[in-house]
């Protein structure tokens, strides 16, 4: 009987994927840029000098990462001891969006193209706007484009909470997302929108429909909030969450694992904001959790907060802050129990544009019947969930190969 662990460090790619060509991000590197910047003094808001993760560089993170790229990331001290089985991942599917990367790493890789918006204005179809506005009794939209959550609420804030109409915008990903003032629109308002259009948008096969609340008087103050909700399509076959719960295991998903999932192959879930507040939430949930469960934690701040605002040294802040924290997740790991840092695709923030970057995740793993090494390069992400089927003696799934035997 064991655990498994999992922590996604949403959008912590490192360095350009075999395939990044393909998307336009031949050269991206979220790690090895940020590790740049910070050894050049280029990051130094709120913290300053090289990039200081002690903790994650002895599960072996440096490795992995000039493993992926071919050149050690600038500025990073080498461990005295590598304690983690370490390794750099491709992604199969054929995005580089949230759902994928969380479904391929759960054993389902997404080998169809989603549909996109890809036109930058006038980015959805008239007859799909008509019917919003006919079904959610609108007074009409603002948006329709392409843009960055936050830009896109400091130019229509205003209009938005004088005139009631919701702003529609999206993205290189499949999303149809919708921003709107948790008061004077209203939060539950908002989700009824988002389910009906998530029904709308059927015949496009759009991976999410994203509520965006935001509070505040003006556009000085104006402020996403954590009532954010993802509508995500159900993955295409059964994950190993699902097997897993089948099985009468447990899963519990901490933070927007279960929207991600749509809420499939999820026994509990817990909400918190900020990354403080999810790990103590994984640590507290690791406390009571029983054998035969995979706990599944998604730090979204990392992509939300600073890959997509394009802030290196908010990024740094943010990796050197949970850095801190890791060491409690690794005491907190029972003798049979494995834990598992990775991410779901790139956000490098000193790319161009906003959207996410096509990468190499790394794969860390620890527990203490975990021996440290290199796994090196994995074909894809779903060697974690082929990995976590053996852990856990569940049938092998599909896709992957797994790294864990138990010693
Ligand atoms: O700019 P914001 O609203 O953060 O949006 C980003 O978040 C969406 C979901 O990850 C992405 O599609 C990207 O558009
Ligand atoms: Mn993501
Ligand atoms: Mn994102």
């Amino acid at each position: 009987m064991a655990r498994a662990v999992i922590v996604v460090l949403d959008s912590f790619g490192i360095g350009a994927a075999a395939d990044a060509d393909r998307f336009g991000d031949e050269g991206a590197d979220t790690f090895g840029h940020i590790a740049q910047y910070c050894a050049a003094g280029k990051a130094n808001e709120q913290r300053s000098g090289p990039l200081c993760i002690p903790n994650l560089s002895a599960l072996g993170l440096a490795e992995a990462s000039e493993g992926a790229t071919g050149r050690a990331p600038a500025g990073i001290a080498k461990p005295q001891a590598i304690l983690g089985c370490y390794g750099w991942a491709q992604e199969l599917s054929s995005g580089k969006d949230t759902p994928s990367g969380h479904w391929e790493m759960a054993g389902v890789p997404v080998l169809f193209e989603w549909g996109y918006f890809t036109r930058t204005t006038d980015s959805f179809p008239q007859d799909l706007l008509e019917a919003i506005v006919e079904q959610g009794d609108l007074p009409g939209y603002l948006g329709n484009c392409q843009a960055s959550g936050t830009e896109i609420i400091q130019r229509l804030g205003q209009e938005h909470a004088r005139t009631g109409k919701p702003i529609f915008y999206t993205s290189a990903d499949s999303v149809f997302q919708i921003a709107a003032h948790e008061q004077s629109f209203g939060l539950e308002r908002l989700y009824r929108l988002c389910e009906q259009v998530r029904e709308l948008l059927e015949p496009y096969n759009i991976g999410r429909v994203i509520a965006r609340p935001f509070v505040g008087s003006g556009p000085a103050d104006y402020k996403r909030t954590g009532n954010r909700r993802d509508y995500a399509l159900p993955p295409p076959a059964p994950t190993i969450l699902d097997k897993l719960t089948a099985s009468g295991g447990e899963v519990v998903s901490i933070g927007k694992i279960a929207d991600i999932f749509a809420h499939q192959g999820i026994t509990s879930k817990y909400k918190a904001t900020g990354i403080p507040a999810l790990v103590e939430t994984t640590l507290s949930v690791m406390r009571d959790a029983p054998e035969q469960s995979i706990i599944f934690t998604n730090l979204v701040d990392f992509d939300t907060d600073y890959g997509h605002r394009r802030d290196v040294a908010g990024y740094a802040r943010a990796l050197e802050q949970f850095d801190l924290m890791l060491p409690q997740l690794m005491n907190a790991l029972r003798p049979d129990d494995v834990l598992i840092l990775t991410a779901d695709h790139g956000c490098d923030p000193t790319w161009p544009g906003t959207d996410h970057t096509r990468e190499y995740v790394p794969v860390l793993v620890f527990g203490q019947k975990v021996a440290p090494g290199s796994m090196g390069r994995r074909e894809t992400f779903a060697d974690i969930g082929q990995s976590i089927a053996s852990w856990l003696d569940l049938e092998p799934l599909d896709y992957g190969k797994s790294f864990l035997t138990r010693a």
